[in-house]
């Protein structure tokens, strides 16, 4: 990154004094000035040369500065755009850094806080940047990762090698520490894939009990267990034809992982209580934030199952190694949780980050990564009471544990969730022991089981509802716990 005053600026203002007066300021501190005298001769000038930065007063004859941002906006998204404002169009301007613009000086402004604000923005928009952005963003537009919201070069790179495995239909292994958005690029390869238009199955293998796993991606058939009243088909089943996500693979147990090899090399899976094998054609792609490698050597992951899901691997960078993408990401997810928060009766309409609030988000550790970004956006979105989110409540957020915002309400029903599963864990799947523990009687327990999907059956271990010879206990309807267990999300 660089604000070095070598940078070049396209200065544009139909007022010749002021375009004299800013050039000679501007050349003074050792930037390159290029000047338009309006929007048009600015547009002409950018199709000729790209300079690093524009300053465009609004009032222009003809096209006034926003439109003129819009023009530049849609050829180059990530070219920072500074706009001078007279007071009768701040409004304007304030509405203008929420689709894009850098941020805005009001006249009469000081050449300090001038030459301050073009340093923070070259600053975080690099030359090297700008252009790895634009050549990125055009690729942005592709609908297969129109969701990957990126202008680094590491991305870029991830994302075109990412392109062709795609178009393969060999397994991946996506690694990456957590929040890195490993879900996000499998999707992206299903969506590049021949597969895109049959189902993207996700599953995560860490979030579901291991004597459920088993049924929930096999499948079982009705009476195959007492709790197995109707045929039930596994993820392998529901994702056939399409793409499989087993999400953080390292956890899954080992018993497990001998199924999952068979299932791979013989592409058929045999569903509890079942005589037959059911062929499926499922492209796995898996995703781990641990290191398999160790997993490997401590014997806690079978190599040839390791080897079989391992054909491609795709390593997401942590947000700390692509910096330049904090901006645009923090910038993306504020426009999107404008509408939940912002509240223009109260004058509370969320237009953006002051330049020092994105510098403290740009320069942040994010060991949560893009996750954590996200839940940082929303608590400032939720406290903010000025269109420009300031840098104190950026502070204040990064100094908080990462905390995901969740109304009451949501919060009440996670709470009851994993705590009612958590019970029927401890107590075997034993309703009568559940219910004793949580100080209700049988009736108002089973009620709270019922509102949350949970079968108290698919809790058991061994006992009745073991399948003689076959595995684990199961059922035919999944718990609720995991967050995207079996989620069916394309179909
Ligand atoms: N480049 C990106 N653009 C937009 N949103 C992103 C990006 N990367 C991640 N996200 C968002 O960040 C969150 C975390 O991403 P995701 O679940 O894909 O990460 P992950 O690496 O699979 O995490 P984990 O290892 O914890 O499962 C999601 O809400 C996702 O939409």
């Amino acid at each position: 990154m660089s604000a070095s005053p070598s940078s070049t600026l396209l200065v544009v203002d139909d007022d010749a004094d002021m375009l004299r007066l800013l050039t000679l300021r501007l050349e003074a501190a050792g930037y390159r000035v290029l000047t338009a005298a309006s929007a048009e001769t600015a547009l002409t000038q950018l199709a000729l040369e790209r300079p690093q930065l524009v300053l465009s007063d609004v009032r222009l004859p003809g096209k006034d500065g926003l439109a003129l941002f819009d023009e530049i906006h849609a050829q180059h998204p990530m070219l920072p755009v500074i706009l001078l404002t007279a007071h009768g169009s701040i409004p304007d301007a304030v509405e203008a850094t929420s689709r894009g613009v850098y941020t805005y000086l009001t006249k009469p402004f000081e050449g300090k806080e001038l030459l301050d604000k073009i340093a923070q923005a070259l600053a975080l928009h690099s030359a090297h940047a700008a252009d790895t952005a634009s050549a990125a963003s055009s690729a942005a537009n592709e609908p297969w990762r129109a969701d990957i919201i990126s202008r680094s070069a590491r991305m870029a790179e991830l994302l075109a090698e990412t392109r062709m495995v795609a178009r393969s239909d060999a397994s991946v292994l996506l690694r990456g520490d957590s929040g890195t958005g490993k879900e996000l690029l499998a999707r992206a390869i299903h969506n590049a894939s021949a597969r895109a238009k049959k189902p993207f199955v996700a599953v995560n293998c860490g979030a579901i009990p291991e004597n459920l796993l088993e049924s929930e991606l096999f499948g079982h058939v009705k009476g195959a267990f007492t709790d197995a009243h109707t045929n039930h088909k596994g993820l392998f089943q529901a994702a056939d034809g399409g793409t499989l996500l087993l999400d953080e693979i390292g956890d899954m147990p080992l018993a497990l992982q001998v199924k999952l090899l068979r299932v791979l090399q013989e592409r058929a899976v045999r569903p509890l209580g079942a005589a037959q094998s059911i062929p499926v054609d499922v492209r796995i792609v898996s995703a781990t934030h641990r290191d398999l490698d160790t997993a490997l050597a401590a014997g806690q992951f079978r190599e040839d199952l390791y080897y079989r899901l391992n054909v491609v691997t795709l390593h997401l960078p942590t947000l700390a190694e692509r910096r330049e993408d904090i901006p645009l990401l923090a910038n993306h997810f504020l426009r999107k949780l404008a509408g939940k928060y912002g509240n223009e009766d109260r004058g509370r309409k969320l237009a953006g980050f002051a330049p020092e609030a994105l510098k403290a988000l740009a320069t942040a550790p994010w060991p949560g990564n893009v996750r954590q970004l996200h839940n940082v956006v929303e608590q400032v979105c939720a406290l903010a009471t000025t269109p420009l989110v300031p840098l104190t409540l950026v502070q204040r957020a990064l100094r908080t544990p990462s905390v995901e915002v969740l109304s009451y309400a949501e919060a009440k029903q996670r709470f009851e969730r994993d705590y009612l599963v958590n019970l029927l864990k401890l107590t075997d799947g034993h309703v009568a022991d559940a219910a004793r523990l949580a100080d209700r009687n049988r009736t108002e327990f089973y009620r709270l089981l019922q509102k949350h999907g949970l079968t108290p059956g698919r809790f058991k271990t061994g006992g009745d509802t073991s399948i003689a010879g076959t595995g684990p206990s199961s059922s035919s309807s999944p718990p609720v716990a995991p967050e995207r267990h079996g989620q069916v999300l394309d179909e």
